[in-house]
């Protein structure tokens, strides 16, 4: 799902999500708020997807976080494996972590009600990537694939439909004043 950061194009988000077999939830590992919007602002748009849906939690841009480590480092005249120059206190990292990733996967299978037990593993479907460099970009559609494919072909021999039929929708009745009745 593309993450739709721009507020004029959120409400079209449960649109996209609408009867999903699986969802990908991005965020910037720069950024910590970026992962607290998903939360936020993103998960209700996925109320729509399909009851069973697989939902990968992407943090992009890791190729920022390794620039940056080191530039931030080497301004402040640290040991770039030791952020904290050594000392007792190291260094609290500004980006997210992996574990704030799988936390809020975890989270989003309570939301859905989902049994962690039926559903892959948390370390399974948060990734790490950067679009730039393409580090593990096939790697988290490949593992996507993977899984979305029997899962449709499963829907399909249910006999469930893989579109929505419009041709039975009536239009709401209007009112005098224009509203709907
Ligand atoms: N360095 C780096 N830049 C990236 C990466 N992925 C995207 N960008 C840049 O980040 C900016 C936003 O990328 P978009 O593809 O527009 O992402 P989006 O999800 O539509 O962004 P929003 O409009 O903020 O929701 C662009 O300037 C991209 O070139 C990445 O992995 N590394």
């Amino acid at each position: 799902m593309p993450k739709n950061g721009r507020e004029q194009f959120h409400g079209l988000g449960s649109m996209y999500c609408r009867g999903a077999t699986a969802i990908i939830l991005t965020y910037d590992v720069n950024l910590p708020q970026s992962l607290v919007e998903l939360e936020d602002r993103f998960l209700g748009l996925t109320d729509t997807a399909s009851t069973d849906c697989l939902f990968a939690i992407v943090g992009n841009k890791v190729d920022l976080r390794e620039k940056g480590a080191v530039e931030s480092q080497e301004k402040e005249g640290c040991s770039p494996v030791l952020a904290g120059g050594g000392s007792a206190s190291p260094k609290v990292p500004k980006q997210v972590q992996p574990e704030d990733a799988v936390a809020l996967y975890k989270k989003i299978l309570k939301y859905k009600m989902l049994d962690e037990k039926d559903m892959p593993a948390a370390e399974q479907m948060c990734f790490e990537t950067s679009a730039k460099s393409g580090h593990n970009v096939d790697l988290l559609f490949e593992t996507l694939f993977d899984m979305v494919v029997p899962m449709i072909l499963r829907q399909r021999a249910q006999g469930l439909p893989q579109t929505v039929d419009i041709s039975n929708y009536k239009p709401p009745k209007r009112t005098k004043s224009g509203c709907c009745a």
